[in-house]
């Protein structure tokens, strides 16, 4: 079964199928019945709009209720341009599937804020405001009854560059549009651009602890998943020759999300196979027309519970995030951590002072200044609940200081953002590590890459320009980071299906990719086994020896003692300790309000 389906996958999700597919079509349509073209030029368009929902849900997390409004949107606006400002059809679609990009981008700014539930009913809310203004814009939109007599194929009144198209023609511009969609999807997916989108699903914290701005990821997913959608919108105002507001409303939504559901969110491959089915079915049980949506309610709820990844979860393996093509072109692993300028050994590289954070009244960090020099390793101890995991994620910016100064390299980092803290060079782990269980480890390393590549949407898609240069040479990097971390051999392996101490491995090898000068590691070696310790210690010593900074808060004692140069002993927040980590054993504050404790934890580890 498995063999079938990866043979299946490697068929079905190869864009040469894809090519030839539309072939076919573009060779059958003139011999095909108008009924059979009707029915697959629906199926193409109903691609698009799931291809849009795989792109906003599937991939970045992002539900929408609203969608088929980004559909109206384009429809009324390819219609109205040919209609009443007579732009050419060819102009007139591009235009429409801008302007609901530009609506998906609008809707990104507050739909960024929100999650969830409040998200769904936001959407929701926008999709029903769209329907609402179509019916009463009378004058403009036709109101309730819409928009007739549109340029179409099948009243042989669509005239583009010169030539009516009859049906068989617009069918085989829809396969040509959508193959050429699929393409660029399907390059798209396998791109830091595509990987961005899975690590925002997967943790927002996580991506921009390594530089992903997780809201301007989350509006480049509105954006281009509204444009799709709305491409598909332009496309079947004109295959069908009218636009009412009936064809735009929650039913529609609730329809595209089925079928990209019942695909498979996430499978590109899943998402043709979802629309296809859903394209064909209905019509096989016109007799269930009245019970249409119980139907779908039902098989949505089956979906849920017996086959959560749809029918791409039965037909086709998980989708891989690595176009072949890059790593064959990668060189040789690389160095691990790059060079910094900053990188002077012995050179403060950060440096806080007067460090306070507190929540309501409880003061987790008083009043607590240090700084660490290139090259140096500081261990942060305390027993829990003593400041060490805030004081971390206050110097990351997951929480603003609630006073206090932040120096990084010399400049003021203070309150900045996660994301452009981790841009500026400091880099942190999770105590629980939080990276995308159905990557590859791979995978995995790559997104720490995404900071120092920088080609956009349009190259990752169709594998032009930068990203000819950049991903070999991240893979080549990650493929270092690997090795020097002992993680090569499971490179290729799936992250979920590995034991937890992998997990901790491979975050910190995904730090590593972003080339930190400061690296913060929350608890790095906790559930490690001594050989995976020995890994970690490995590469903590490299780092040092490559000048990066390096804080470590850690409750291991021996872990801590073969690799720091001096230790900081927190209690209730505030500083009790400073120095090499064997005097402090004889320190009597640390005996007195820590050691006794560690030492009971310890020895029950
Ligand atoms: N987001 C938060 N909201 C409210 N209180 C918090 C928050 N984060 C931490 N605290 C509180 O701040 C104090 C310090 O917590 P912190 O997690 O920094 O301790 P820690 O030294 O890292 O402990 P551990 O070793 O158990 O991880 C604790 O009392 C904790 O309950």
């Amino acid at each position: 079964m498995t063999r079938i389906r990866f043979l299946l996958g490697a068929v079905l999700c190869d864009a040469r199928f894809v090519g030839l597919l539309a072939l076919a079509i573009v060779a059958a349509a003139p011999h095909l019945s108008e009924a059979t073209r009707q029915l697959i030029s629906f199926a193409v368009i109903n691609i698009l709009i799931a291809c849009s929902i795989n792109l906003l849900t599937g991939m970045a997390g992002q539900i929408s209720l609203g969608q088929a409004a980004f559909m109206g949107i384009a429809a009324y606006a390819s219609v109205l341009l040919v209609k009443v400002a007579g732009w050419p059809f060819a102009l007139s679609v591009p235009a429409g599937a801008l302007m609901a990009a530009a609506a998906g981008w609008i809707l990104s700014w507050p739909a960024g804020r929100v999650r969830e539930f409040y998200l769904a009913m936001m959407t929701l809310g926008f999709g029903m405001i769209f329907v609402e203004v179509v019916r009463e814009w009378d004058s403009v939109t036709g109101g309730v009854m819409g928009i007739t007599g549109i340029p179409s194929p099948q009243l042989r009144s669509l005239v583009v560059f010169g030539r009516t198209l009859d049906t068989a023609d617009y069918l085989r511009l829809l396969a040509v549009i959508a193959a050429a969609v699929l393409f660029w999807l399907s390059g798209l997916n396998r791109s830091r651009v595509g990987r961005a989108f899975f690590a925002v699903h997967e943790s927002e914290t996580a991506a921009d602890s390594i530089g992903i701005d997780s809201a301007m990821v989350k509006r480049q997913a509105y954006t281009l998943s509204a444009g799709l959608a709305g491409l598909a919108g332009a496309l079947y105002g004109h295959l069908v020759s009218y636009v009412g507001p009936e064809s735009f409303e929650l039913h529609r939504s609730i329809e595209i999300l089925v079928m990209s559901v019942i695909g498979g969110l996430g499978s590109l491959p899943g998402q043709v196979v979802g629309a296809v089915a859903l394209t064909w079915l209905p019509l096989q049980l016109e007799v269930f027309e009245d019970f249409k949506f119980i139907l779908y309610g039902a098989v949505l709820v089956a979906i849920f519970v017996v086959m959560p990844r749809g029918l791409a979860g039965l037909l086709f393996p998980p989708p891989r995030m690595i176009r072949p093509a890059w790593r064959q072109a990668a060189a040789p692993p690389t160095a691990t951590t790059g060079g910094s300028a900053r990188r002077v050994v012995g050179r403060t590289v950060l440096a806080w002072t007067g460090l306070r954070r507190s929540f309501g009244g409880l003061t987790a960090v008083a009043d607590f200044s240090c700084e660490l020099a290139a090259g140096e390793v500081l261990g942060l101890i305390g027993p829990n609940g003593s400041g060490k995991s805030t004081t971390i994620n206050v110097l990351s910016g997951l929480y603003p200081p609630s006073s206090g100064r932040i120096e990084l390299a010399g400049a003021d980092v203070s309150g900045l953002p996660p994301h452009v803290v981790a841009r500026r060079g400091m880099v942190r782990t999770f105590q629980d590590p939080r990276l995308v269980g159905r990557f590859t480890v791979l995978e995995n390393v790559l997104l720490g890459a995404h900071v120092h590549a920088r080609y956009g949407a349009l190259e990752a898609g169709f594998g032009i320009g930068r990203i000819r240069r950049d991903e070999p040479a991240a893979i080549a990097r990650a493929a270092g980071v690997l090795t020097a971390m002992g993680l090569d051999d499971v490179a290729d392996r799936v992250l979920e299906t590995l034991p937890y101490g992998y997990r901790r491995l491979v975050e910190v090898a995904r730090a590593l990719m972003v080339e930190p000068d400061v690296l913060l590691l929350d608890e790095p070696a906790a559930g490690l086994s001594e050989g995976e310790i020995g890994r970690l210690e490995r590469a903590v010593l490299d780092l040092r020896a490559a000048g990066v900074a390096v804080l470590i808060v850690d409750h291991h004692m021996d872990f801590l003692a073969r690799v720091v140069d001096r230790v900081v002993v927190l209690d209730g927040g505030r500083e009790i300790f400073r120095g090499a980590i064997g005097a402090m054993r004889d320190d009597p504050k640390v005996a007195e309000c820590y050691l006794g404790r560690m030492e009971t934890t310890d020895a029950r580890g």
